[in-house]
């Protein structure tokens, strides 16, 4: 066994001037660009009330998490970058939905309590997701998520913060922490993937060493780490058949929707048409930024010259 198998099968990582296969390439680009469009679509929701914050402590710290995403996006991009990937190409896959970007980030945000969930359960998702992509085949993508897994367990526990803060505040507090609980439980397991048995990447992204784990061994690592927490904080998590199985030594749980996880990444999510039509025009209006730093860049080059 040489080359590729052999880097593989040693548990190395595959570094950009590596052969490897055009499948391996190609898998690596698409699931590292969806990650990318994932941290820059994902900075909508949250964003939206950065300007509507209730304090200066919680505005300055949502600004610091968004800010923390786009960084998360650029790192992403440039992981891409070396495998040959074109930045600006990406990005106009994501604008004219040719590349997907994470389910979760179609739900609309709809109050505060909203912030403090999506810290604790959607980026505790990210972070059962991402920390084994820190072992992941591929070195930039692997070297990347060092740096975000640390960032997103700081967002995870002021999200896990601000909702302790809530639900030791008033009745309207709490039920506003458990309306938006309601709202985002279901989404976040989706986060995960299909399932396994309707998962057409998993073997193989498996067999690479891309992904460490299943998409259905880590919902299941997600569940039974999150069942505690909503006990500690107060709140139920929206699931009747949520309950611990001794023989298993894990917490079954209910069907996920997976005709609404089609719909929603098939474009008809609550918020699929605005949060396109946001990164759209953020795009459309920075083009003179882009237009400048190229102007400058090239000035430079000329003086060097
Ligand atoms: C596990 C999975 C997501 C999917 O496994 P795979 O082996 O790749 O695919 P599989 O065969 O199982 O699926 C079949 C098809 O379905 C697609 N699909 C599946 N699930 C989803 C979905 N939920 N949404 C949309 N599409 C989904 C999948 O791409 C594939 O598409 P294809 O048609 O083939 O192109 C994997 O790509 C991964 O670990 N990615 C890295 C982590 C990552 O991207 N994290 C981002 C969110 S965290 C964050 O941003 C942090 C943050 C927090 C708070 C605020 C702001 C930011």
């Amino acid at each position: 066994m040489t080359g590729f198998d052999a880097i593989i099968a040693r548990d190395q990582r595959i570094e950009p001037r590596d052969r490897m296969p055009d499948a391996y390439r190609a898998t690596m680009v698409r699931q590292i660009a969806q990650h990318a469009h994932s941290e820059i679509i994902g900075m909508q929701p949250e964003g939206r009330w950065i300007t509507r914050a209730p304090s200066l402590r919680r505005k300055a710290i949502l600004l610091a998490k968004v800010q923390d995403e786009a960084g998360h996006g650029l790192y992403l991009y440039a992981a891409a970058e070396t495998l040959g990937a074109d930045r600006a190409d990406l990005t106009a896959k994501l604008i004219s939905g040719a590349q997907k970007y994470s389910s979760i980030f179609n739900y609309p945000s709809l109050t505060f309590a909203d912030v403090g969930v999506i810290g604790w359960l959607v980026d505790g998702a990210a972070i059962c997701n991402q920390v084994p992509l820190c072992r992941t085949s591929y070195g930039p993508y692997a070297r990347a998520m060092i740096r975000i897994c640390k960032e997103e367990s700081f967002h995870q526990r002021q999200g896990y913060e601000l909702l302790m803060r809530m639900t030791r505040g008033t009745p309207e507090q709490r039920e506003m922490v458990q309306e938006a609980v309601d709202r985002w439980w279901w989404p976040s397991l989706m986060m995960f993937g299909p399932p396994d048995a309707e998962s057409p990447n998993t073997a193989r992204s498996m067999a690479w060493k891309i992904k460490r784990h299943t998409n259905d061994e880590l919902r299941q690592r997600f569940v039974d780490m999150s069942v505690p927490q909503a006990d500690a904080l107060g709140v139920r998590l929206p699931d009747p058949e949520l309950r611990w199985n001794e023989e298993r030594g894990h917490y079954d749980f209910g069907e996920v929707d997976w005709a609404e996880f089609r719909r929603v990444i098939g474009g008809e999510g609550p918020c699929n048409a605005e949060r396109i039509a946001v990164r759209r025009s953020a795009h459309e209006e920075g083009a003179w930024v882009r237009e400048a730093a190229e102007a400058h860049a090239a000035k430079r080059a000329g003086r060097a010259a």
